[in-house]
């Protein structure tokens, strides 16, 4: 490899035929180098005996393919073909040239700077298949101590987690996981798998895929996977940024007063309103609606435009004119042809033609269009006169009637009745001009129908190539539709857990409304997870089964660890010394969750009294850089820490019987990789006593 790149950084050698090409083949040399460069530490990880049409050979599988020009030391790349047989209990293939081939020996080679540290056998044809030693590497990989960013999973990816990644390329997929299942770093190494030349038509150019992520804090954390795995153009944030970045309000303030509500409203009817009109404000159904609102605004305001120009064209003068049933015919094509860059752009297609057909003119003639140019901006104008996606979404929401005109047989009576209510009424609103998180999916949708939607480049719109979405139980099936419209076919890949859902009143029912609004899914569900120790896993899983909806049960790695702490009846003091006492046996990045913002805002100065400096996380701007933290729970889900301390985890803070609440404590507690503390100013929550002990004779 180091001869390679300095072949590549020689100059002399990549000297072309003229300047320009030299210079082209020295830069492109240079970038090869560059992407080669941080593999020479580490080349590899694993080596496979293979047998290839009757001939054995050995395989090396690394990050990065590499071929030797000069010798025979090849690697090849884990997100290939065949660098997958590595995971895979299947030891048969097909190559490419239609030779059999056959996996003899699989083995793990532990190499960091340069050097071997470590062999182990994972799998001997000779002596019986699977040796059991991928097991003792992976719970020896879990056992390391946290970072403050995600790792890359490649060298110890398990069968089930590979078979995740690999989903047919083209076709969507849903990873259903519990806590810890590795859901969020398989989704972005399915991301690196499709960016692979072997994906052929279905490879996704890296700087043409976004990753949504559920807040800042967690897109930050993540991002730091991306140099690894050779993604560093991808596009991470946060859907509400995206969408806010693309309409272009970014200046407005995001609000979600329907959580508010939920968190605070104690009237129960008020409660269930506001759940029930953010469901139907996220329900899919609500493009159909838009779209016949939008088709009867254009029409009206179409009605009274007779608009003309006179125009030189070809050294005579040409009348282009346009009247009412003339646009209102043109009208009606355009929002019959279902196109992803919107009302406007066919209607500019469609009037580029119907002018061009007056002045005997090719519609694509850029002279001509030139002499109509100004007669199409008026027109232009005219019809979508008014229609800001922002003030039209929220007109058409706000007008009981209409809804019930155009939408009666769209939307069940319920859903149009919740439309009709206003729960969120006592509720305050920001100061600065707001939008509300529950209905930015309708407005993205008069937006995409006006103007398309996409990925931006200059002021064209392109499609994305590939889009993951983690979190994928909180967003609206709406919103969903909307990605698949941005998204190439078949190229969204979701993640989520319907059991950690916290914002239900956006998400989907279940896997299956997500597979119809995206047009068809495949689905997989990960069995294991293998962030925290069997004491951990366990506490989480007695939270879990008293709601889980994914119907599979929450099976751990099966690594043992410290036993889970449990405080009842400590004040402050006793909390401070909680996490003295967890620095001290040896754990960095140690988190404190409590149930909201207030008590990590009051906690953090109240701990330094005690000699306790912990880091508050208390809004989205803040960003993890490890040691210890405080940190509401909706901010901790999806980070993870060497141990994580359950503050105020009673009854009193997350009430037993309201399931959503059981959902945050189920986060709490699975945040911790080796160490867990359950905390309570009296007593714990009925879900954390410890179990009862095992009978004598049992135990
Ligand atoms: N195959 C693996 N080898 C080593 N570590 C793994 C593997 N799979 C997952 N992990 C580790 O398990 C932890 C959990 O992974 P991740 O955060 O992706 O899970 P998740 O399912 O998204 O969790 P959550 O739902 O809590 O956000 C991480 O520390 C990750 O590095």
């Amino acid at each position: 490899m180091l001869r390679q790149i300095e072949a590549w950084e020689d100059r002399d050698r990549n000297a072309g035929a003229d300047l320009e090409t030299s210079l082209t083949l020295a830069d492109t040399a240079e970038e090869l180098a560059a992407v080669l460069s941080p593999h020479v530490h580490a080349p590899y990880f694993g080596r496979m005996q293979v047998n290839i049409g009757g001939r054995t050979q050995a395989l090396y599988i690394g990050k990065h393919a590499f071929q030797d020009l000069k010798g025979p030391h090849h690697v090849v790349s884990w997100e290939s073909d065949v660098g997958g047989l590595f995971y895979q209990t299947r030891t048969e293939w097909t190559t490419p040239t239609r030779l059999r081939g056959t996996v003899l020996h699989k083995r793990q080679l532990d190499v960091r700077d340069k050097t071997l540290l470590r062999v182990s056998d994972l799998y001997d044809a000779r002596a019986g298949g699977e040796t059991g030693a991928r097991e003792q590497v992976l719970i020896e990989r879990l056992g390391e101590a946290s970072t403050t960013g995600m790792r890359d999973v490649v060298q110890t990816l398990q069968p089930e987690q590979n078979d995740a990644v690999r989903l047919d390329a083209g076709r969507n997929c849903v990873i259903q996981g519990a806590a810890g299942s590795g859901k969020t770093t398989i989704g972005f190494h399915r991301l690196a798998w499709m960016a692979h030349p072997e994906r052929r038509q279905h490879q996704a150019d890296a700087a043409h895929c976004m990753v949504l992520m559920p807040n800042e804090i967690l897109a930050d954390y993540s991002r730091k996977v991306l140099p690894g795995l050779g993604l560093d153009a991808v596009t991470v944030t946060t859907p509400e940024r995206w969408a806010l970045g693309f309409l272009g309000v970014e200046k407005m303030t995001l609000e979600d007063r329907t959580l508010h509500l939920l968190l605070t409203d104690r009237d129960t009817t008020r409660r269930k309103q506001a759940w029930l009109r953010a469901k139907a404000l996220g329900s899919a159904r609500i493009e159909e609606v838009l779209r016949r609102h939008l088709r009867d605004r254009l029409q009206g305001n179409a009605r009274a435009t007779h608009l003309e120009q006179r125009s030189e064209y070809l050294g005579r003068t040409v009348t282009y004119r346009i009247d009412p049933p003339a646009l209102a015919l043109l009208i009606a094509q355009t929002v019959q042809v279902d196109s992803r860059l919107g009302y406007r752009h066919e209607l500019t297609r469609q009037l580029h033609a119907h002018f061009a057909a007056q002045s005997g003119a090719d519609a694509g003639d850029a002279a001509a269009q030139a002499t109509w140019q100004d007669l199409l901006g008026r027109v232009l104008r005219q019809v979508f006169l008014g229609l800001q996606p922002v003030t039209e979404t929220r007109r058409l929401l706000a007008d009981p009637q209409r809804l019930q005109a155009i939408g009666a047989d769209l939307l069940t009576r319920h859903q149009l009745h919740a439309l009709t209510l206003d729960p969120l009424a006592g509720v305050p609103r920001a100061r600065t001009a707001s939008i509300d998180v529950v209905e930015l999916p309708a407005i993205l949708t008069c937006y995409a129908l006006l103007s398309g939607i996409g990925r931006r480049e200059g002021r064209a719109l392109h499609e994305y190539a590939h889009v993951v979405l983690d979190e994928g139980q909180d967003y609206s099936p709406l919103m969903y539709r909307m990605m698949a419209r941005a998204t190439r076919p078949g190229h969204i890949s979701v993640l989520g857990d319907l059991n950690q859902g916290l914002h239900g009143y956006k998400g989907p029912n279940d896997w299956r409304e997500v597979e119809q609004v995206l047009g068809g899914a495949q689905v997989a569900t990960l069995t294991r997870t293998y962030r925290s120790t069997r004491e951990i896993t366990a506490v989480a899983a007695q939270i879990a089964q008293t709601y889980n909806r994914s119907g599979s049960p929450v099976v751990g790695v099966d690594r043992s660890g410290e036993a889970v702490r449990r405080s009842e009846g400590l004040g402050l003091q006793g909390l401070a010394g909680e996490v003295r006492s967890l620095l001290a046996a040896g754990h960095r990045n140690i988190a404190l969750v409590t149930r909201n913002v207030l008590e990590a805002d009051r906690l953090s100065p109240a701990l330094r009294l005690h000699d306790v400096d912990a880091q508050p996380i208390t809004t989205e701007q803040c960003r993890y850089r490890g040691g210890v933290v405080v940190l509401p729970v909706h901010y901790a889900k999806g980070l993870e820490f060497d141990a994580c301390v359950a503050v105020n985890a009673d009854n009193d803070h997350y009430d037993p019987a309201v399931e959503y609440e059981r959902r945050l404590l189920y986060v709490t507690v699975s945040r911790g990789l080796h160490a867990l503390s359950l905390h309570a100013p009296g007593a714990l929550h009925d879900l954390l006593k410890p179990p009862p002990p095992l009978h004598p004779v049992l135990a």
